[in-house]
């Protein structure tokens, strides 16, 4: 799977995309992250990416031409069209579900917005779909990508080496997952519940299963009411 990201901060992504296990799955060559610099496709010796808005108003905006440009530089020659996002607010709230169905995609291009953010036409002519990390407004794009990034990348077969825990972790079925113990089986007088070492798997998965309900209910009431409606009906 490949992501090229259009940003005005490209050696941001190199320093944190090539660490650990997304740095690990780019070796493996099971992804790429290209890093694009917008401001390498300006066309003045300022290098200039934004204008005021028009009809006034506070901040910045990012300017079309340096943007497209940057478009088509990445999509020369590919036979199809990959799928673009452009990182904002104002987007489809990124969820396990979405990474699930983005991790579908062979190549995704992000755009990453600064300022005030980009300019209509960017949208109206390149963009796909706007995706937001959530509902709180950051100071662009590149953290949004990077969490993008990480929660597809880790969906691609091979990335991760434990694949198999997917079924069990939280928002995987639409709960939390339940709680986790390691060694020792006693710290400072705590305790591991009894059942965990009890090697009866049966019963270690009724727990866990009634563990991550229990918790669910108390820490995302929400995520559990959807748990019910959609459990409602199934035998
Ligand atoms: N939350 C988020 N989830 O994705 N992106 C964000 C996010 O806060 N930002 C900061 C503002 N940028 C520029 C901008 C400003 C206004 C409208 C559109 N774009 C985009 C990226």
């Amino acid at each position: 799977m490949r992501f090229d990201v259009l940003t005005l901060f490209p050696e941001t992504f190199s320093l944190v995309m090539k660490e650990s296990i997304i740095g690990r799955a780019q070796e493996k060559g099971l992804i790429e992250v290209n890093a694009v610099n917008i401001r390498d496709y300006t066309r003045d010796k300022h290098r200039k990416v934004d204008d005021y808005p028009f009809g006034g108003g506070n901040g910045m905006v990012m300017m079309c031409q340096p943007m497209f440009d940057a478009y088509r530089a990445v999509t020369e020659g590919l036979q199809t069209k990959p799928k673009v996002i452009y990182m904002s607010p104002q987007g489809r709230v990124l969820t396990q579900k979405v990474a699930v169905e983005l991790s579908k995609e062979e190549h995704l291009i992000l755009l990453c917005g600064h300022y005030e953010g980009i300019d209509e036409r960017i949208i109206e002519e390149l963009v796909d779909e706007e995706i937001s990390i959530g509902d709180y407004v950051l100071t662009g794009g590149e953290l949004p990508a990077m969490v993008l990034i990480d929660c597809v990348s880790r969906l691609v077969p091979g990335v991760l080496s434990n694949e198999g825990s997917f079924s069990e972790e939280s928002h995987f079925n639409g709960l939390l997952e339940y709680p986790q113990y390691t060694r020792p089986a006693e710290y400072e007088g705590k305790q591991v519940p009894e059942i965990l070492l009890s090697g009866h798997h049966a019963n270690i998965q009724k727990w866990r299963s009634a563990r991550s309900l229990e918790r669910t209910r108390i820490k995302r009431p929400d995520l559990y009411e959807n748990h019910i409606k959609s459990s409602e009906g199934k035998i």
